[in-house]
């Protein structure tokens, strides 16, 4: 116990995160797939992959807090989540077109620019990761060209 009676912690310290914060990521997420389940192309992707729709939202709303609130939520690891699923390079900007849209219209405008500079980030190292190689034409490719 500490000196004032609470028990001391021992696990490593998160900053105390504003829970306005914390709510506006959930907003953010939700607000990512309604348009996300609504798109021609990632819709399907996503419906035919995510059967459990509330609780991949807290998944994705882990990752974000810990993404940009510095907090401890999300354990997973986000490049192995999307090796196996049918995405193509392409998808990748339209899943930030997506994310640009949400973020702007549910979070404070210094915090959707932190979201959408991570977002794009993350984006350009999972497309790279998974399509490393580059094809004839230039385009980005799983498999190397020879
Ligand atoms: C090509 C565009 C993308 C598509 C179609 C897509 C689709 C999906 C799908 C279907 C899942 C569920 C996988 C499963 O549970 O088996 C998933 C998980 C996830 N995605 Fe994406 N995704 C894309 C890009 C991104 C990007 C760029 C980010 C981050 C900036 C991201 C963040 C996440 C997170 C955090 C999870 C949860 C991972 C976990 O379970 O630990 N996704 N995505």
């Amino acid at each position: 116990m500490s000196e004032h009676g609470r028990p001391i912690s021992v696990g490593v310290a998160t900053p105390p995160v504003d829970p306005r914060s914390e709510a506006q990521i959930t907003e953010l997420v939700r607000r990512f797939y309604e348009i996300g389940r609504a798109h021609p192309v990632l819709g399907p992707l996503f419906e035919a992959a995510i059967p459990d729709w509330e609780g991949h939202m807290v998944i994705v709303a882990d990752f974000w807090s810990k993404a940009l609130l510095g907090t401890d939520r999300y354990r997973g690891n986000v490049f192995s989540s999307h090796m196996r699923l049918p995405v193509e390079p392409e998808h990748f900007d339209q899943w930030l077109e997506v994310f640009q849209q949400a973020a702007g219209e549910t979070l404070p405008p210094p915090l959707a620019r932190s979201a959408i500079a991570r977002a794009r980030h993350m984006t350009d190292s999972i497309r790279v990761g998974l399509f490393p190689y580059r094809d004839k034409d230039g385009k980005p490719t799983r498999k190397p060209p020879f």
